[in-house]
């Protein structure tokens, strides 16, 4: 097993009794986390879920909120803004924002398991400002330049 990255994790009073996130399988990459409150999402609805935790990443380190995938094929559920970012300073309850892309009523229960969470090294950069780029092949070419969908 790879290394583990120690990260502090506190309870919050409405997580009492709730299972901490955890790898579903051996080969995991994110752990599981659980909703701490009861709702229904309605259809286009967006919520920020409760997850009864607040944690202290080390420096070097963030947390991403990412969705689960049966959740989206099954019923449209998402996390709008993934992979959210739970920066390490950050000491309040991490949430998870999901919207609801169905047509149906989604309720989520107290223990649902509803997102997953990475934790992943941030590389710091710094600017170098300079007056001239170095060319390449590509150039300026972008957004569908080297050919678009289908045959041709
Ligand atoms: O899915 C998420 C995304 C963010 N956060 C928390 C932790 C993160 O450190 C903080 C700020 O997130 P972000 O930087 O993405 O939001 P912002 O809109 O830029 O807010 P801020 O001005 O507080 O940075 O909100 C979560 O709990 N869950
Ligand atoms: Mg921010």
């Amino acid at each position: 097993m790879a290394d583990q990255v120690p990260v502090k994790i506190r309870r919050l009073p409405h997580g009492h009794g709730l299972p901490l996130p955890e790898y579903a399988t051996a080969g995991a990459a994110g752990m599981d986390v659980v909703s701490a409150e009861a709702l229904i999402l309605r259809p286009g609805m967006r919520h920020a879920v409760a997850t009864g935790f607040a944690v202290a990443i080390p420096a070097g380190y963030e947390i991403q909120v990412r969705p689960r995938s049966g959740l989206a094929l099954k019923h449209g559920i998402t996390v709008p803004n993934t992979p959210g970012t739970v920066d390490s300073d950050y000491r309040g309850e991490v949430k998870v924002i999901l919207i609801n892309h169905s047509t149906d009523n989604f309720p989520i229960a107290r223990g649902d398991r509803i997102a997953q969470l990475i934790v992943s090294p941030v590389t710091l950069a710094r600017w170098v400002e300079v007056e001239e780029l170095d060319d390449t092949a590509r150039g300026a070419g972008g957004f569908g330049s080297t050919g678009g969908h289908g045959a041709l």
